[in-house]
């Protein structure tokens, strides 16, 4: 049997000897790359803390130590080390996982993936110990140093460099990278204590050679912190984290397993909190990773694992397309600059970066900074485009609504992954922002449903000066065109089926929707019930031409991959009812809940978001609206003149 089948529990771990834990480190490498190939997922970032996690878990006692990870997607080791070991079936329905999972282990506890919040929950776990008098418990908390550059992080460490008995551990995984190498600051900071290699070397040697000098006594102790602060100030400028009141114990080599336990073991021992840096590398360990100048294998598909190549062309269209044509808006529009969090490939900004470096700015996994600093850019005369995952910009609400739309901003966001993302599990699904994005004053938002609507409406956003604008697109590949066949002011017709002459219904898609709509629509066709399907393109606000149209049906079926509750359909039912129309909608959205990890379709599935099931259920309405109606429907509602 292998050495990673012997482990069913950290405290397996105990019984190996040095030789062994190399091997383990070897096996938890083969297994995840074997493993990972088939599935997809975050195989760079497991790569590069399979020791950094063997240690943790050598030195703490989780789960009566708790173990922290932030963002998570660094997570399987310690899955694989505490009783997980079967990833056949990664991020799929009923299989484990892609980031800690209460419902799967007791050693997890941050199923959130939205990055820099690790901090603070190391910080309230620590702090409800000290408070209830857990004093022997400990709190480890593993950051990137890409989630380092999110300001929650540092929220969170102006509260612990002042604790005294707070038992809190922050491993700093530092590997230079979030995606691309990290930006700012901070990332130069901890560049100059990754370069101080030599610090820990020459401190060691300082030790030892004064230890030698006679016992331990005041002068040896003098000597010592002189001779540390004289190898830190020239070797290891480790201002920043000392500055702050935090104990640093660094740089460290993150693959060197006796440094990492050291280290850690010196750190549990300090009994209050306390930095151990440890230098990383992402991908460790695996050619194809190593050699991927991109992003390491931050996020892979399924690859061929001798090659580290995609076995499926590139999944993402939607973004090949913005990738496309914000290069053909920059080059038009002088005063356009492209803003990404940390995640300039991903969301299509590598091609503009390439030919128009000056104009795309990384701020690092720092969405709430991206939003003001647009606000910012807008004012002194640019017209930012920031481009983020959907499921991202809820961390940046405030912003997006105080200071670009209060301001009448021109910024255009564009919300990449929106609506069903599925296999990245519950904080990742972008399904919250058209229901966010209605309570927010002037703002103006798109959601194209195919390539074309797509280059039209990011032309259009960019046009926009004086109010924030928004262009929200799915994962995934581009669906087939879908023209429209007429136009009824503003909003494209997509279809008009006729029925048997009774009621007539308003099937409504938003963005990518409008093909389940046209499906819907020919389904209830074939039942006799005629329909008029259309894409109002721009959602938000609702427009005149949609109202004016839908109070000319029956009954108004509004199709959209957000909250099924607060988002479109409420907004349109609200402007009817505001505009006098008595016309009943029918939404068909996401619910209020936290969606599973599964693929979309099983999802699309699960919540009846699928052509037939909006068909049953809008035929379901027609029939209740005919056998209720006093007058033969498919008559225009006459307008409700009560004051
Ligand atoms: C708020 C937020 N923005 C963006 C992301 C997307 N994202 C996931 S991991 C990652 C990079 C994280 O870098 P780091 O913390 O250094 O971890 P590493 O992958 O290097 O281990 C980013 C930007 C996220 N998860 N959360
Ligand atoms: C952890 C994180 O937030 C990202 O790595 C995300 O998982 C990538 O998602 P895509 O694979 O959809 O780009
Ligand atoms: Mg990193």
């Amino acid at each position: 049997m292998s050495l990673l089948g012997r482990i069913r529990r950290p405290a397996d771990l105990h019984s190996l000897t040095g030789p062994e834990l190399e091997v383990l480190a070897k096996e938890l490498r083969d297994y995840l790359v074997d493993s990972v190939s088939k599935t997809g997922g975050h195989l760079g970032p497991n790569l590069g803390v399979v020791e950094l996690t063997l240690a943790i878990h050598r030195v703490f006692e989780s789960p009566r130590d708790r173990v922290v990870f932030d963002t998570g997607h660094q997570s399987y080791v310690h899955k694989l080390l505490t009783g997980r070991q079967d990833f056949a079936d990664l991020r799929k329905r009923g299989g484990l996982s892609g980031y800690p999972s209460r419902a799967e282990s007791e050693h997890d506890i941050v199923e959130n993936s939205h990055a820099s919040t690790a901090l603070s929950w190391a910080d309230g776990i620590a702090r409800a110990h000290e408070i209830s008098g857990q004093k022997d418990r400990h709190v480890v908390a593993v950051i990137g140093d890409g989630a380092l550059t999110g300001g929650m992080a540092w929220e969170a460490l102006n509260n612990i460099t002042e604790a005294q008995d707070r038992r809190l551990v922050i491993v700093v995984n530092d590997n230079g990278r979030s995606y691309a190498p990290t930006i700012g600051g901070f990332a130069h900071h901890l560049d100059a204590l990754r370069t101080a290699r030599g610090y820990e070397k020459v401190l060691g040697w300082g030790k030892r050679a004064l230890q030698r000098s006679g016992p331990p006594g005041r002068m040896t102790y003098d000597a010592l912190h002189g001779f540390k602060k004289g190898v830190k100030d020239v070797i290891a400028p480790q201002g920043m984290f000392e500055d702050l009141g935090m104990k640093y114990i660094g740089p460290v080599d993150g693959h060197d397993l006796a440094a990492m336990e050291f280290a850690l073991r010196r750190a549990k021992a300090f009994g209050s909190p306390v930095i151990v840096h440890a230098i990383t590398e992402k991908g460790r360990g695996y050619t194809p990773a190593m050699e991927d100048v991109a992003d390491r294998f931050h996020a892979v598909g399924v690859i061929h694992p001798e090659t580290g190549l995609p076995v499926a062309p590139s999944r993402f269209g939607w973004t090949s397309v913005f990738a496309e044509e914000i290069v053909e808006i920059a080059r038009k529009r002088s005063d356009v600059v492209a803003v990404t969090a940390a995640m300039l490939a991903p969301v299509g900004l590598a091609p503009l970066a390439e030919e128009l470096p000056e104009r795309v700015i990384d701020v690092g996994i720092a969405e709430q900074h991206a939003l003001t600093s647009a606000a910012g850019m807008a004012f002194a005369g640019l017209h930012p485009v920031v481009a983020l995952y959907a499921t991202f910009l809820n961390r940046a609400y405030d912003q997006l609504l105080m200071d670009v739309a209060l301001h009448r901003a021109g910024v255009t966001i564009v919300l990449d992954r929106a609506g069903i993302t599925g296999d990245d599990g519950a904080s990742h699904n972008g399904m919250w922002d058209l229901a966010l994005l209605r309570t927010v004053p002037r703002l103006r938002l798109a959601a194209p449903r195919d390539e074309e609507t797509m280059r039209t409406e990011l032309r259009e956003a960019v046009d926009v000066d004086d109010a924030p604008t928004v262009v929200r697109y799915p994962k995934g590949a581009l669906p087939e065109a879908l023209p429209a066949i007429g136009h009824e002011g503003t909003v494209d017709v997509l279809a008009r089926t006729a029925g048997d002459g009774g009621a007539r219904v308003l099937l409504v898609g938003v963005g990518a929707m409008a093909h389940t709509a046209v499906a819907a629509a020919a389904a209830l066709g074939a039942q006799g019930i005629g329909s008029t399907v259309v894409d109002p393109r721009w959602v938000l606000p609702v427009s005149e031409d949609l109202l004016d149209l839908a109070a000319k049906h029956d009954l108004v079926v509004v199709v959209e991959d957000g909250l099924g509750t607060g988002g479109i359909g409420s907004a349109v039912r609200d402007a009817l009812a505001q505009a006098g129309h008595a016309v009943p909608v029918q939404t068909h959205g996401l619910p209020h809940e936290f969606l599973d990890h599964a693929a979309r379709p099983q999802i699309v599935e699960q919540y009846h978001l699928q052509a037939q099931d909006v068909a049953r259920q809008a035929a379901g309405a027609v029939a209740a609206l005919t056998s209720d109606a006093e007058q033969p429907l498919g008559q225009p509602a006459e307008r409700d003149t009560r004051p």
